[in-house]
């Protein structure tokens, strides 16, 4: 079972499952009419137009109203979600969403970190802010590093309900990939799927790019399957790529929109403003504009 995310099992007529929260103990699917009176139109997005039927189910979804014995409706608050970063390098990444949520623009709790190289700066600057660093995996040169099982349990006991690769470089096992469907967002430094998958990590992106003539790279914020970088597109930023550009370059450019850009997903993924198209391509509900989506 999803242990995190489940499918909107409330509204029979919704086929999209919605990344949301256990807290919700039900879903009150409540007569259109009566509560959302805009909801029968077209939503009109940059990439397709959604169905009346599907924006009015999932909005009605969405909108998870618990109604009091009373028949008073009550706007239910969203609860904060729980985060496990992971991380092999300087942890800038993980260091730009610590600071969005201690600043309240993330709605979320970076309350465990793990990391493949105890020593690396992400795990200094999570000891320095008193959260528990974990090793993972167990290799010969880490013998102290938890299984997947040992990991999967450990998550479960902190509650975790999202997982966000920042600069992670191992291969996620699917037994993690299944524990956390649809609850695991990595960050990339290209425009995927170019330059990307095993072999592209770091430096050895940029200068790919910067190699190949590219005009453009950016930053790529994906969910994570079972190989390296093939997971749903959920996000993307367009960096120019300048003709006298080093990889160091681009680099420090492509990672200045990185910190943005994850930042911003990561506040919309514990909104709960992230909604499965009908061909499985998630989308971001504008915080400004719920009618609007990209
Ligand atoms: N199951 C998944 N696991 C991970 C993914 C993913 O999409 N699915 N993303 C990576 C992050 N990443 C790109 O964004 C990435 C990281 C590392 C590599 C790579 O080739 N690694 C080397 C080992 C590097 C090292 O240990 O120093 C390798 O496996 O040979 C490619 C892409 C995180 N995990
Ligand atoms: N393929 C994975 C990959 O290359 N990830 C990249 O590693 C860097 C980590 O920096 P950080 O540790 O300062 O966040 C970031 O640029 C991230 O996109």
């Amino acid at each position: 079972m999803e242990a995190q995310c489940s499918l909107c099992r409330s509204c029979p007529n919704f086929s999209f499952p919605l990344i949301r929260s256990p807290n919700y103990s039900f879903l009150l699917k409540l007569p259109s009419s009566s509560f959302f009176s805009s909801s029968s139109s077209f939503v009109q997005t940059n990439h397709s137009t959604l169905r009346s039927v599907w924006f009015k189910e999932n909005i009605a979804c969405r909108k998870v109203v618990s109604a009091s014995l009373e028949g008073e409706v009550s706007k239910t608050v969203i609860q904060k979600k729980k985060l496990a970063v992971f991380v092999s390098g300087g942890g800038s990444n993980f260091r730009s969403i610590h600071e969005a949520s201690l600043e309240g623009l993330v709605h979320g709790e970076i309350v465990v970190v793990v990391t493949n190289k105890s020593s690396c700066g992400g795990a200094e600057y999570a000891r320095s802010k008193n959260i528990p660093v974990l090793l993972f995996p167990k290799t010969k040169d880490e013998p102290h590093g938890l299984s997947a099982s040992e990991l999967v349990a450990t998550l479960r006991h902190f509650e975790i309900d999202f997982i966000l690769l920042a600069g992670y470089l191992k291969l996620i096992p699917l037994e993690l990939i299944q524990a956390y469907s649809k609850c695991i967002l990595n960050i990339h430094p290209s425009l995927l799927p170019a330059f990307g998958g095993k072999g592209y990590y770091g430096m050895k992106v940029h200068k790919a790019v910067v190699n190949s003539g590219a005009r453009f790279s950016g930053a790529t914020i994906h969910l994570v399957d079972e190989h390296f970088d093939t997971g749903r597109i959920l996000a993307q930023r367009v960096v120019p790529v300048l003709s006298n550009d080093s990889a160091e370059d681009l680099a420090a450019r492509v990672l200045k929109e990185e910190h943005r850009l994850y930042a911003e997903v990561v506040a919309a993924l514990c909104d709960e403003r992230i909604i499965w198209r009908s061909d499985g391509v998630p989308l971001i509900q504008s915080k400004e504009n719920p009618n609007e989506f990209y």
